[in-house]
């Protein structure tokens, strides 16, 4: 299968062009005030239109009431909903019944004990996608350009399709991929030159970089 790879934080029609046309599977739009790629519902609006199903439309919340899922639906109408909160079992199976759209449930990982939560998610989410943890401190729960302990996802078995985050970038995507046989990698902070400032050359490389991975690891597989 082909690793899927997610540029996140997608804010300008530039940017959100050089993705598309670099062949992103997925493009990230955040729905989070706090953060510094917040998009306003009428600037998602815009982006969604551009997108024309070139690739998959997600949509990034964080523990968002269901006024701003319904109101995201109406604008964005996303393929796909990133759940990167402190999201409940039972929250997830009301909003993914709300939405009517496949979810992606975030784990952040700092340590083994983290994936303890995955059986009750699995029931309900359609993939997982495994981020860093967040510092007590953080003003956002991700988006912060740190990376975890990619071993800990080493003997995972999962059901669920799953992608890795946090703190990629062009340099470490291969080795990301190779130690935790992620069917998929999403970045934001790797491709951006600041806080929300997306570079087209960076998502170019990372996008490169990824594919170039994957055609490492079925070179090997076939030796
Ligand atoms: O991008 C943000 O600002 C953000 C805000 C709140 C939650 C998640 C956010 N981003 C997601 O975090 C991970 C890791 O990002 P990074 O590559 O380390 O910057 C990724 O899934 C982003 O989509």
């Amino acid at each position: 299968m082909s690793l899927l790879v997610k540029i996140c934080g997608l804010s300008t029609p530039e940017t959100l062009e050089t993705a598309l046309e670099a062949g992103a599977d997925m493009v990230g739009f955040v729905f989070f005030p706090p953060s510094p790629r917040h998009l306003s519902l009428e600037a998602g609006r815009e982006l969604g239109r551009q997108v024309k199903r070139r690739a998959l439309k997600v949509a990034l919340t964080v523990d968002a009431d269901d006024a701003t899922l319904d109101n995201i639906m109406d604008a964005l109408s996303p393929d796909i909903f990133q759940l990167h909160g402190t999201e409940s079992v039972a929250r997830l199976r009301d909003i993914r019944q709300r939405v009517g759209r496949p979810v992606m449930k975030v784990v952040p990982v700092a340590t083994s004990a983290d994936l303890a939560v995955l059986p009750g998610y699995a029931e309900i989410a359609e993939r997982i996608l495994f981020d860093a943890r967040a510092p007590k401190d953080a003003t956002r729960p991700g988006g912060l350009g740190a990376p975890f302990d990619w071993h800990l996802l080493g003997n995972l078995e999962l059901a669920l399709p799953y992608m890795v985050s946090g703190g990629l970038s062009a340099d470490n995507v291969a080795e990301a991929v190779r130690v935790t046989r992620a069917g998929g990698v999403d970045v934001s902070s790797g491709v951006e030159s600041a806080p929300g400032v997306k570079d087209p050359e960076m998502i170019k490389a990372f996008i490169r970089a990824a594919r170039a991975s994957q055609d490492a690891s079925q070179e090997l597989s076939v030796r």
